[in-house]
């Protein structure tokens, strides 16, 4: 079947997005089959993408849309704070919709999206869930901080879901992070049992870190919103940031505001590439949702 498809991104992590409004995808289960949904994602092989967003027709009254996400390895996730930028800017460049505060349904729940008329998109990326069985995250009970241990080695990290699981390490320096190495370690590490993105935070100052992070199922990206806001907040859980954080990522900034209690609030830009169409197989006729792969 034709697939039509625009390629977004925001501050470089970079989306393939589907409409479905317009354009038969199935409702329920993924719109590929695992196998062609990397293909697809495939820099050499395929279009490329670190996350895939589906774009469909509400289920239910209050909300303006449904939008669901896939990783580049194939897996569904819930979050996806850079992919909600462009979606809002997807569905209103299509005409789709022409209201700048756009209520959206996703694996997590529902959050909303503000687009301003500077080009910038605000999203409610809701209440960080420190609660371990909420990330989730085993341990014993809720802490600012935790020793895990991986190999020989023990890291402090602090811990946090936002609709994904995310833990967040301080280094001295992003740009020399072990990401490439202790990254993948750490997002399959056992207490994490729907694996982990994983943060490097440099404070710069109280209003102002570094960010890089290695991505569950997606690897390094250059820039993660979720990431931005895990960091934050957890840079406020252990009393070193203010409500409102400048986070420099490598494919550029976004602001995040947390004032400790109602929603995180993440500003930035989302961009639009270009538009394409590609053959491809269709949905799986016996798979059902995907899940985690097995990888
Ligand atoms: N790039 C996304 C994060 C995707 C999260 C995904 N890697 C996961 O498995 O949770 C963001 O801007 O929030």
């Amino acid at each position: 079947m034709r697939l039509r498809f625009t390629k977004m991104h925001g501050l470089g992590n970079d989306f393939l997005v589907l409409n479905g409004c317009d354009q038969p995808l199935p409702e329920d289960g993924p719109p590929l089959s695992v196998a062609e949904l990397r293909r697809l994602g495939d820099r050499h092989f395929g279009v490329g993408f670190d996350q895939m967003l589906v774009v469909q027709p509400p289920r239910h009254e209050g909300v303006d849309f449904r939008y669901r996400i896939f990783n580049a390895d194939g897996s569904e996730v819930s979050q996806c704070g850079n992919g909600a930028r462009c979606f809002a800017r997807f569905v209103r460049d299509e005409g789709l919709t022409d209201k700048h505060r756009i209520r959206v349904e996703t694996a997590a729940g529902e959050m909303t999206l503000n687009v301003t008329d500077d080009g910038l998109v605000t999203v409610d990326m809701g209440a960080p869930l420190w609660a371990p069985e909420a990330i989730p995250f085993l341990a014993k009970q809720e802490a600012d901080t935790y020793v895990l241990v991986s190999g020989n080695n023990a890291y402090e990290i602090s811990a946090v879901g936002l609709g994904n699981p995310h833990l967040v390490m301080l280094t001295e320096n992003v740009d020399n992070a072990p990401v490439a190495t202790l990254g993948p370690e750490l997002e399959h590490h056992e207490q994490f049992p729907e694996r982990v993105n994983v943060g490097f935070m440099q404070i710069v100052s109280r209003r102002e870190i570094r960010l890089r992070v290695f991505e569950r199922g997606a690897g390094e990206t250059l820039a993660c919103g979720s990431g931005a806001c895990a960091a934050v907040v957890c840079g406020q859980r252990r009393g070193l940031l203010d409500d409102t954080v400048t986070v420099h990522l490598a494919g550029g900034d976004l602001q995040v505001h947390y004032n400790g209690s109602g929603g995180i609030r993440m500003t930035g830009p989302a961009s639009r590439v270009y538009d394409g169409e590609i053959d491809v197989a269709g949905p799986p006729s016996d798979q059902g949702p995907t899940t985690e792969p097995s990888a």
